[in-house]
């Protein structure tokens, strides 16, 4: 039998109750004395199941319902309905062996101390979290050497740049050693180096402690090299729940060439080789079918003025999108 899950979903669903009222005096007024709400539905039936150790992307366009999700998994807010357990706990509980076993990293938020060097703020949590002098020391040692962030630890955080803070940021969120890892946008607005040393860290850290992360990016990047298995949500209900690769080919069954020509070219010289995404001076790009991308390559090569081309996977908002366009139940959820 499969040991039990480190984050369970079990029919989790969120509604918030948003007050309608105009601008005006007066609006204010009518508003004191008729409330008039509307019910914005952000989660709706989510169920599906992480087991220790995996690493599960968490897609889904703006507005999807993925941070509500990631706030009722820590137990940041109750949900309206359903039930979750995650490391054996009721997150929304909040007991202080749940708090932990867990880890929420938000991206676009942060909890170092602006003023201080981040060893201030680690020190900060080792009390929160009762983490003996030597073993912090060890720990922080340990994870700093992982993120090659040993040599920055005692500068103020202001001068930090953008990828060492979010390297700090997870160093102070892992003190701890949780099981569970919910990880929200790590990569948001890094440069591509320090997108790829966090993903790498991630996946180290993953290897290294066994640790469950449920992760959510905008970077089709993160997604490919971290997660072999991704949930996917759109307007508050699961739509697809299984292997990148499945959604890949089910929804991308194509790849992006992009080109810099040798001069510019007119729409219509390029539509026989795929489909016009993007045109604009020398620069292009065209979806392919995969099972014709070698064939289609060649004759871009053969009968074009190209100076440049290169292949990609098609952006992940855009497989997303199709995914949307043809929505499909949940699989295994
Ligand atoms: N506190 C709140 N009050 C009212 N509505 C909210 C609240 N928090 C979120 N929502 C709404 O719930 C829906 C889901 O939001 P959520 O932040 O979970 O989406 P998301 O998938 O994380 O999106 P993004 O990628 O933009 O962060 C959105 O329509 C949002 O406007």
């Amino acid at each position: 039998m499969r040991e039990a899950p480190a984050v369970l979903a079990q029919d989790l669903t969120k509604h918030y109750q948003v007050a309608l009222k105009g601008e005006s005096l007066l609006a204010t007024l009518r508003h004191f004395f008729f409330r008039n709400y509307r019910t914005v539905k952000a989660v709706e039936g989510v169920s599906f199941a992480v087991y220790p150790g995996e690493v599960v992307g968490f897609l889904g366009p703006n507005g999807a319902g993925k941070t509500t999700t990631l706030k009722m998994l820590t137990g940041l807010i109750h949900p309206t309905r359903g039930q979750a357990l995650v490391a054996g706990h009721v997150p929304w509980r909040r007991e202080k062996a749940f708090l932990k076993k867990i880890t929420l990293v938000m991206g676009n938020k942060q909890q170092l101390i602006w003023d201080l060097p981040a060893v201030d703020t680690f020190r900060l949590n080792a009390a929160i979290y009762e983490i003996p002098e030597a073993e912090f020391r060890r720990r922080v040692l340990e994870l700093a050497e992982m993120l090659a962030l040993t040599e920055k630890l005692h500068q103020p955080v202001r001068k930090l740049s953008l990828g060492e803070r979010m390297k700090a940021e997870l160093l102070a969120a892992l003190l701890h050693r949780p099981q569970v890892l919910f990880l929200d946008e790590p990569t948001l607005g890094l440069d591509v180096n320090a997108q790829v040393a966090v993903r790498e860290f991630v996946r180290e850290y993953n290897r290294r402690f066994g640790a469950t992360v449920l992760l959510t990016s905008h970077y089709m990047a993160d997604i490919a090299a971290l997660c072999e298995r991704v949930l996917v949500i759109h307007q508050g209900r699961l739509l697809y729940d299984g292997a990148l690769e499945g959604l890949l080919e089910r929804f991308a069954p194509y790849r992006e060439v992009g080109l810099t020509l040798k001069a510019p070219l007119p729409r219509e010289a390029l539509a026989p080789f795929g489909e016009v995404r993007e045109l604009e001076g020398r620069e292009a790009r065209l979806l392919v079918p995969r099972e014709r991308l070698t064939e289609r390559v060649g004759e871009i090569l053969n009968r074009l003025p190209v100076e440049d081309l290169e292949v990609r996977e098609p952006p992940l908002e855009e497989v997303i999108a199709r995914v949307f366009q043809n929505p499909v139940p949940a699989e295994g959820a």
